[in-house]
């Protein structure tokens, strides 16, 4: 079922360095959420936040009801938390398929024992994992790169390994760090597609941060636009790209009284 995020009052402090301040905002289940703001305004480390990564120095987190801050990556995991990264994070070595059953092995029953004696019952769980994490590929247009190293491949087949990888696990919360940076048009126009019918067919909410407007105007339901660590405003795309305070904190004050 897709997760129902909400943030209460939540704040980060690096020693004396201020880097959010009472951020809060509800994330329905279902939609397509995205966080912006010009850079150094604090969305990567709000989703640090979210995943465990960074622990918020007050305020709440909660998916579908439950206390999330404090809690370490892999327990949020099962909870249904999948992310990406800006910069992905692969085994370069390994082949694609290799990099995208890592995303999966919470479904598969047992643990580590039963994985290292192949028991039948995790054998069998392998083997269909194996099987949909190939019909993915195919899907994607990328079966042909199933079996060849990871390292191999462009930084936008990158992009798109992490993306699939964070969907074999079946998230019901998917955050994606500007799954559009470094792609060509072409690549971010696929990205939309996959994106709508990533949301279309499966139960599940979806947090972006990203610059690229164009993608967050085809995507989110809602925005929130974080600057310099504070919530400037929330509302539609469309409703962001015109509200005054956000052309002032991208452009400047001077610039955007000359543009008014
Ligand atoms: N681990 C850290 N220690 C100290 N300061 C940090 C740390 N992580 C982030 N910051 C600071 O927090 C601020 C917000 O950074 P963050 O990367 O979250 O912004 P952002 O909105 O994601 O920026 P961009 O769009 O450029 O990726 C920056 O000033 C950054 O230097």
């Amino acid at each position: 079922m897709a997760a129902r995020l909400s943030l209460n009052d939540v704040s980060l402090h690096f020693g004396g360095v201020r880097v959010l301040q009472d951020v809060s905002f509800e994330v329905e289940p279902g939609s397509i959420f995205g966080l912006v703001g010009p850079n150094g305004a604090g969305k990567t480390s709000l989703f640090n936040c979210i995943s465990g990564h960074y622990k918020p120095s007050s305020g709440s987190i909660t998916i579908d009801g439950t206390e999330v801050v404090g809690s370490a990556p892999s327990r949020l995991a099962r909870l249904g938390l999948s992310r990406t990264f800006q910069h992905p994070a692969l085994q370069l070595r390994a082949t694609v398929l290799e990099n995208v059953l890592l995303g999966g092995h919470l479904r598969l029953p047992g643990g580590p024992v039963s994985w290292a004696l192949s028991l039948p019952h995790t054998t069998r769980a392998e083997r269909a994992m194996r099987a949909e994490a190939l019909e993915l590929l195919e899907r994607a247009g990328l079966g042909w790169a199933a079996h060849l190293p990871a390292d191999e491949l462009s930084h936008g087949l990158h992009k798109g390994i992490e993306l699939w990888r964070a969907l074999l696990s079946k998230p019901s919360l998917l955050l994606l760090d500007e799954p559009a940076a470094g792609l060509s048009h072409g690549e971010v126009e696929q990205l939309i597609e996959t994106v709508r019918q990533v949301r279309a067919e499966q139960d599940i909410t979806i947090v972006i941060v990203e610059h690229h407007m164009g993608l967050i105007s085809a995507l989110t339901d809602r925005v929130v636009v974080l600057d310099h660590g504070s919530k400037l405003m929330e509302g539609t795309a469309a409703q962001a790209q015109s509200d005054p305070r956000v052309i002032e904190a991208y452009i400047g004050k001077d610039a955007a009284d000359d543009a008014a």
